[in-house]
């Protein structure tokens, strides 16, 4: 029963290689990060839908009964398998009060979040009586998937507010999952979120935010990797705000003014993922340092392809300069644009030459910290099994 009060999380993620190849069609690698967004849903007695959104400054109520009719005028059409037209979400704007052209993260946010509540109610019964309050270990619009995380964990929270998937947790377990069948309904209705938010996204990202791990992701087809070796990454946040949805709509427009100089490009990081992916099935588990000049050249190879199709930003040139100067390689990670890098920290690089590349890093003003990569995807929570921060993000809602 999900009437008790519920927390559930989803991971963000890291491309390692095929960022934007990816939406048109190639091959993306990406792993799960070892931060969360987390979703606290609990009913709500008096016929409302709460939601809370402080990473975005998001406090916003409605009567149930207001969704229900807004929903009976925009919902003949509602599916999974759908984009959300233009004109629904025209008429949630119009509700919700945001301007027409708004992409500030928390009109973004809050139309999700009506897209995704009255769609999913609308295919499962009726709008469901809920509180949700969405917090966020990761920085918002900086590549690690933040929009992934804040859909899957919407997903997965309003089909069991409406009964369409199960509430796996059983007395006594810190934690559960869902089976194959209803990580595939919460991943297709996080897409939409994502569309939501992203115009068109490829669906990696929300992939990764479902099943977690270490994945090849091409057109929707999902693959785990069949073996990841331990890989230490060092992300740095250049803390350059971007929008993905504007970088996204930036390449396409470049593929449609040069098809013949940008399509090769975009093959090309398509051979680098499959290389990748290649070098990395072939690595052991704790890989020797004779691997690693091949992964390097590729991230530095698809750094350059990145700044091709138009997704660099002359902060992330300067933390690739940085990096290399103490002998690291890196490539931006995600939309680009600014936002976040990965660096491949190798199995023989020494403590004191890491400290040296963070402090140079810091003095840039990034700030960077070393990950764990491979996360379980969304994952549900008994209130034992929370960690200190997550209870206190709780106990101050
Ligand atoms: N914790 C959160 N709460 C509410 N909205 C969020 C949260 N995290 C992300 N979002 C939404 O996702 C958008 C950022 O998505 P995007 O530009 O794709 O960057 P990224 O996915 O790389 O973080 C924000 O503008 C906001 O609308
Ligand atoms: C650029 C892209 O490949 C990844 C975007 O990731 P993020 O939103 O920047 O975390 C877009 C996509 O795959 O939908
Ligand atoms: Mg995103």
């Amino acid at each position: 029963m999900w009437e008790r009060s519920l927390v559930l999380s989803a991971p963000g993620k890291v491309i390692l290689h095929g960022e934007h190849a990816v939406v048109h069609g190639k091959v993306a690698l990406a792993v799960a990060l070892d931060l969360r967004t987390f979703l606290h849903l609990r009913p709500c007695a008096e016929g409302k839908v709460c939601v809370r959104l402080p990473g975005v400054g998001v406090v916003r109520s409605w009567d149930t009964s207001s969704l229900q009719a807004l929903r009976r005028g925009v919902a003949a059409d509602f599916d999974e398998s759908k984009s959300p037209s233009v004109e629904q979400l025209h008429t949630l704007k119009e509700f919700a009060g945001i301007a027409a052209g708004a992409s500030a993260p928390e009109s973004l946010a809050t139309l999700a979040f009506l897209y995704m509540c009255l769609a999913i109610s609308a295919k499962y019964g009726d709008v469901p009586n809920v509180d949700i309050l969405v917090w966020s270990e990761l920085p918002t619009g900086a590549g690690l998937g933040s929009s992934a995380a804040y859909a899957v964990c919407l997903a997965a929270a309003l089909l069991m507010a409406c009964r369409a998937i199960s509430c796996p947790l059983k007395e006594g377990e810190s934690t559960a999952r869902w089976t194959e069948e209803e990580l595939t309904l919460i991943n297709s209705w996080a897409f939409q979120g994502e569309r939501v938010i992203h115009g068109n996204p490829s669906g990696v990202d929300n992939a990764v935010g479902t099943w977690g791990g270490a994945l090849r992701y091409q057109s929707g087809k999902i693959t785990p990797l069949k073996r990841v070796p331990m890989l230490r990454i060092l992300l740095t946040n250049t803390k350059v705000p971007r929008s993905t949805k504007v970088l996204v709509a930036g390449v396409k427009e470049k593929i449609l003014k040069f098809p013949a100089i940008m399509n090769p490009v975009l093959d090309s990081i398509d051979a680098i993922s499959q290389e990748c992916q290649s070098v990395l099935e072939a690595m052991p588990a704790n890989p020797s340092p004779e691997y690693y000049p091949v992964l390097e050249e590729l991230f530095d190879i698809n750094q350059h392809h990145l700044n091709v199709i138009g997704v660099g930003h002359p902060s992330l040139d300067r933390l690739c300069q940085v990096t290399a100067s103490h002998g690291l390689h890196s490539k931006l990670t995600g939309a680009g644009g600014g936002g976040c890098g990965i660096t491949l920290l190798r199995p023989d690089t020494s403590p004191l030459a890491m400290e040296a590349a963070k402090r140079d890093l810091c003095a840039c003003g990034f700030e960077c910290w070393e990950t764990n990569i491979g996360a379980p995807g969304v994952t549900l929570h008994s209130s034992s099994s929370l960690n200190a921060e997550v209870l206190h993000a709780l106990s101050e809602s």
